[in-house]
């Protein structure tokens, strides 16, 4: 249950066909890891993942080892591979979870050694770093020792390489395609090929299905949206974005000309209008500068007025509409729909940030066959998130 009226819904017979359609995409023997990392970028992680495995997907990824232990303590055995840095003192915690780690220091494993006493067996992929410039190994000599490391060790175990792309989202293929040869020189450098060689995201496995080795990093098409607004019309299949968000109206009121809206009292009537108030603010990640962008009422996209505030904001409104109707901030309403790519391009951001920002105040409910399936409330649930 939830107790203000601002929710997002997840629908993830959306999530499932994304999964589906790419599965059908790729060649048959290239796996999907689906990307749930920032709690499936603000989508649900749990919920997202067990639809990617139902649609296809085997493994799942994430960005550093507590969202790794959130995703087993919801009672998924997946594998795992944590994307981003670990610290060498939690070797033993990924062990006992059966959470494979990503190495790019010879220096980070042989602290990890040291911290490593369950003799259980670790997983590992070896992240090289071809231009990227985040993460990974770019030297020869210290490749070829960190696997040497790994194979020394009787529970260190070389599963995977893997590298990330930059621009493979962009139409201008040139650094995508010094990074590919990059990759390819690199490998050369492993005395053999672990069991999975990686190196694609959305875009890559969307564009050059044939260059992403055995196993995708499936993450922003996933949830519907496209890699780029360059890419849009390079989709081989189309995506169904599966965020919405929503809220009811609270307090409705007539303005006369020259009365004010909001802090700062920045906005004022010019005739009179009829004013909503709506039940979400920046702390729900609907943040301020969202100012005079619109939202969907009646099936008709009115203006934001005067400043966003910390749990409020207000709507100028064309008439009267009862207390309760019914607010789309993302989504559809009749023929109006308000995209998360046009909110993106209204705050001059990527696609990516904007499910992400949408905090831990707005419950997600989850929808499976169009009936509700699931409710997760953070503020309620507390670690539940
Ligand atoms: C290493 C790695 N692999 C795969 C993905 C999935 O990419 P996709 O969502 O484009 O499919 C990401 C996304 N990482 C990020 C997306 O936005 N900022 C990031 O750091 C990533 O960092």
């Amino acid at each position: 249950m939830f107790h203000r009226d601002t929710w997002a819904e997840v629908d993830l017979d959306a999530i499932f066909h994304n999964v589906a359609s790419l599965r059908a995409f790729l060649p048959k023997e290239t796996a999907i890891m689906a990307v749930v990392k920032a709690n499936a970028y603000g989508h649900g992680d749990a919920q997202v993942a067990k639809t990617a495995l139902e649609a296809g997907a085997s493994h799942l990824a994430v960005a550093f080892l507590d969202e790794a232990l959130a995703l087993r303590q919801k009672g998924i055995h997946a594998p795992i591979l944590v994307l981003g840095a670990t610290r060498p003192e939690d070797i033993d915690l990924a062990a006992q979870k059966q959470i494979a780690l990503t190495v790019f220091q010879q220096e980070w494993l042989e602290k990890a050694k040291q911290h490593h006493q369950s003799g259980l067996p670790v997983s590992f992929h070896l992240k090289l770093d071809t231009g990227m410039g985040r993460l990974g190994v770019k030297e020869e000599a210290e490749t070829k020792r960190i696997v040497a490391m790994m194979d020394d060790h009787p529970h260190f175990l070389f599963e995977g390489v893997y590298t990330h792309f930059a621009t493979a989202d962009e139409i201008d293929t040139d650094y995508f395609s010094f990074q590919y040869e990059t990759f390819l020189r690199m490998l050369e450098w492993l005395p053999y090929r672990p069991k999975w060689v990686h190196c694609g995201n959305s875009a890559t496995s969307l564009r050059f299905p044939n260059k992403v080795f055995n196993i995708v990093r499936f993450g922003i098409a996933m949830y519907g949206l496209s890699p780029s607004l360059a890419m849009k019309s390079y989709l081989p299949f189309t995506l169904k974005e599966a965020f919405s968000l929503h809220s009811r109206v609270v307090h409705v009121k007539r303005l006369l000309p020259g009365e004010k809206v909001s802090y700062g009292a920045t906005y004022t009537a010019e005739q009179e209008e009829w004013v909503g108030t709506v039940p979400i603010g920046y702390a729900d990640g609907w943040i301020r500068k969202l100012q005079n962008f619109r939202v969907l009422v009646n099936g008709e996209k009115v203006p934001i007025i005067g400043r966003i505030c910390m749990d409020q904001l207000m709507v100028r409104l064309p008439s009267y509409v009862p207390i309760g109707t019914k607010v789309t901030l993302i989504g559809q309403q009749g023929e109006e729909k308000i995209t998360i790519d046009e909110v993106a391009q209204y705050l001059d951001t990527i696609n990516y940030e904007i499910p992400c920002t949408i905090s831990y105040r707005v419950p997600r409910i989850f929808l499976r066959n169009k009936s509700i399936m699931e409710m997760r409330n953070a503020v309620l649930d507390g670690n539940n998130v």
